[in-house]
């Protein structure tokens, strides 16, 4: 399959999905790491890709998401941005529920 296809599919079928340095629990960059956390504390389940271990996504990804950096966080099939985004987001409790409506309307179809 073709990367950017792989892409869409990975944003296609995960409601909510992380892209990012290393792993939730083991996060390989400090951006990463703190859009783990707020993630971890929207409380809902999420899908993450660690793009060190996916060059490919890693050199393709910026590029389809028009997005230079890592951490990306995809919501609903949207990108809803970078770490300082999130964190942005978080503090106005926007990030919370953005992140349970996906999850909701996840599980209702
Ligand atoms: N302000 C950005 C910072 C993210 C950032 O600068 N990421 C860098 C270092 S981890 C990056 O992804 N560089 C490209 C790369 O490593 O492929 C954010 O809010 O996410």
């Amino acid at each position: 399959m073709d990367i950017i296809d792989t892409i869409k599919d990975q944003i296609a079928n995960n409601t909510i999905l992380l892209y990012m340095k290393g792993s939730p629990n083991a996060p390989q960059c400090g951006f990463s790491s703190k859009a783990a956390q707020v993630v971890m504390a929207c409380g809902e389940k999420f899908a993450y890709v660690d793009i060190l271990q996916n060059p490919e996504i890693r050199a393709n990804l910026p590029k389809y998401a028009n997005w230079p950096t890592f951490p990306q966080l995809w919501v609903g099939g949207e990108l809803v941005g970078g770490s300082d985004i999130m964190t942005e987001m978080f503090e106005k409790g926007e990030l919370q529920t953005l992140i349970k409506e996906a999850a909701q309307k996840a599980s209702a179809e």
